[in-house]
């Protein structure tokens, strides 16, 4: 059975309900969560389950609430070929549209990507990705620009990395230089400690190329906000998703299909991971290094990262099939390996992406029973990052148009 998705007008509903009545308790709050339409998932819905479910974050202060919510929402597929529209998907609805904030976001993240020399010639095609809508839907519990840019300069960075190494040879990426060139990406973010000698090298190769410029400044300017553990963090999810970009390039260089099984292993890292990993850092509280790497939220992190990544996959699929062909997402995988229909394939990506959120929500809902304040809230993030992730991919430009940003 595939859940509803819910629109703006639900999301409208929570955030009017939180704006006035956000100062219960979690529980108080699935209470009210419970009266709203049925279409709201806001947890495990089984008899019984009322006590466990995830506690929608707060969405940030009033100047941002209601009054600029988008206009009625598109239609809930893609104008791409009828047979990788996208069907539904269980997935929570956004829990703000503040056009004003992500504007803000994305100018001033187009400002930065100027100076380091990321898409120098295509900062038109950033623009209208707009990224910066992208960090205000997903991130609803801030409304400070500032803390918005800190996570949108790390993302823009990482699909800076995939778009220049990995993905578009049009930005030169060449599948011999794959491995050379996330070496030195790692060093961006992990300064290498040169012999004196070698220092003065070591320092103009890391400026010589405006993806390492992108990566070291992403770092340093998380330092306002972030602690060391929680920088640790992201470098370690960053690093694990250099290792699925030269999977990725393994296949390539190859030529072969992996296995679904294969491709799921490799899309959990090569994910939106490094993106949930920072939903503390934007909020302003940090989640302990203990719980983030306790294996039950890694897991929980690992299902919300997965989906939110085939969700990428599922609105991608039309750039990707304008592309050189070389692309990868779950229906092509699907479909090689069942030799089914594309549409068969898309519809089989969905059960999948509604598989991995339904058990999200369930084991999130009974952590936050179990874990501290801090990791109901982180896990409450994450909801909301789906839920805003979704609403991005299935109106930005970037999946629209030809590649490139
Ligand atoms: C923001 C971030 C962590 C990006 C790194 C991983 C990444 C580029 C994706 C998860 C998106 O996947 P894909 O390479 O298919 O991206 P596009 O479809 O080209 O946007």
């Amino acid at each position: 059975m595939t859940a509803p998705a819910a629109g703006h007008d639900v999301a409208r509903l929570v955030a009017a309900l939180l704006s006035h009545e956000t100062r219960g308790t979690p529980g108080e709050l699935s209470g009210r969560a419970r009266s709203l339409p049925p279409r709201l998932p806001t947890g495990p819905t089984g008899l019984g389950t009322s006590a466990a479910r995830v506690a929608v974050p707060p969405p940030a202060g009033d100047r941002h609430q209601g009054s600029r919510a988008r206009a009625p929402e598109a239609p809930a597929t893609t104008s791409g070929p009828s047979d990788t529209a996208v069907p539904e998907l269980y997935c929570p609805p956004p829990l703000r549209d503040d056009p004003a904030l992500a504007t803000e976001v994305n100018e001033r993240l187009l400002a930065w990507a100027a100076e380091t020399g990321i898409y120098a010639g295509r900062l038109e095609r950033v623009r209208a990705a707009d990224f910066g809508r992208l960090m205000m839907l997903a991130h609803p519990g801030t409304d400070d620009p500032r803390r918005l840019l800190a996570a949108a300069r790390c993302a823009l960075a990482e699909w800076a990395t995939d778009d220049y190494y990995c993905d578009d040879e049009s930005m030169g990426s060449r599948p011999e230089a794959l491995g050379s060139h996330l070496g030195l990406a790692y060093t961006a973010m992990d300064p290498t400690h040169p012999p004196l000698r070698y220092a003065r090298e070591a320092d103009q190769g890391l400026r010589a190329d405006p993806v390492r410029v992108a990566l070291r400044d992403s770092f340093a300017q998380l330092v306002p906000y972030a602690d060391r553990t929680q920088v640790t963090r992201l470098r370690q999810e960053v690093a694990a998703l250099f290792v699925a970009y030269a999977q990725e390039g393994a296949w390539r260089a190859e030529e072969r299909m992996p296995a679904v099984w294969e491709y799921l292993a490799h899309r959990q890292v090569n994910s939106f991971v490094p993106c949930l990993a920072l939903i503390d850092v934007v909020d302003g509280y940090a989640l302990t290094a203990a719980e983030y790497d306790d294996q039950r939220v890694r897991r929980a992190v690992a299902l919300a990262g997965t989906a939110s990544t085939l969700v990428n996959d599922l609105y991608s699929m039309a750039k990707e099939h304008d592309s050189s062909g070389r692309d990868f997402n779950l229906p092509t995988v699907v479909a090689a390996e069942e030799q089914c229909s594309p549409r068969e394939a898309v519809e089989r990506s969905v059960e999948i992406h509604d598989e991995l959120v339904r058990t999200f929500e369930g084991e999130a809902a009974a952590l936050t029973l179990t874990g501290s304040p801090a990791l109901g809230r982180f896990l409450a993030g994450v909801w909301a990052w789906l839920g805003g992730n979704r609403e991005w991919h299935r109106g930005s430009a970037r999946y629209q148009a030809a590649s490139g940003a």
